[in-house]
């Protein structure tokens, strides 16, 4: 399941992001790819000794943690610092898997953030692998995406502009990606139903399922 989240942070707080990218130190990306990662991967990454970092690691986790859906989909647990990365005319993440384990942490859910505006860039789409087809995404300044960090995926080229993003990698209440949509598609028309029909026996019902469905499958 990937999910789509509008307006994580705002405009203006977008915008801030993209002008501390525009004054930071950078190392080149492959620094922190995996062994397989390593010879596709083509940007460069906001250097962790930047004084601006942790910063910026803040309010990117802190919105991340505030937002409803994101808990919904995702049920976060730990979220890892994120990565803040720049592709230039040129540059590419070509097919790859992330890292399982990622600072000791098992990584369930990766998470992207656009943070350049679509127009600033031609090219650079994030393009899931599915048995399906492929699925390409390129959001709006401040939305996010979540999806599986066991799917195959890339960054295709950047044909012209900058493409600047923070990435990150979530561990989850819940490991099993199709549990964890089930338990969000319940949530979802649990929602929608108490809008309808406010609190009745059969809620009770659907609220109890849910909260026993959780329990048998969190990892706590
Ligand atoms: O920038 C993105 O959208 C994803 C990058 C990516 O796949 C990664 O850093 O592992
Ligand atoms: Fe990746």
């Amino acid at each position: 399941m990937l999910v789509v989240i509008t307006n994580l942070l705002n405009s203006n707080e977008a915008g801030l992001l993209c002008e501390k990218m525009r004054h930071a130190g950078y190392v080149d990306g492959r620094v922190t790819a995996g062994r397989e990662a390593r010879p596709v991967k083509r940007n460069q990454q906001v250097a962790r000794t930047d004084p601006a970092l942790a910063d910026m690691q803040k309010l990117v986790t802190d919105r991340l943690m505030s937002n409803d859906l994101f808990r919904m989909a995702v049920r976060p647990k730990i979220i890892l610092p994120p990565m803040f990365s720049r592709y230039e005319s040129g540059m590419e993440y070509g097919n790859h898997v992330d890292n399982s384990i990622m600072r000791g942490v098992r990584t369930d859910v990766s998470v992207t953030i656009f943070l350049s505006d679509p127009d600033q860039y031609e090219g650079g789409q994030l393009v899931m692998d599915s048995p399906g087809g492929e699925r390409e995404v390129k959001l709006p300044a401040g939305y996010a995406v979540t999806y599986p960090t066991t799917s195959l995926h890339r960054v295709a080229p950047v044909v012209s502009g900058e493409r600047l993003a923070a990435v990150t990698w979530v561990r989850s209440f819940v490991r099993n990606a199709a549990d964890r949509e089930t338990l969000f598609d319940l949530d979802t028309a649990r929602h929608r139903l108490f809008e309808l029909l406010g609190k009745t026996p059969e809620m009770d019902l659907l609220a109890k399922t849910q909260s026993n469905l959780l329990r048998r499958w969190v990892e706590d």
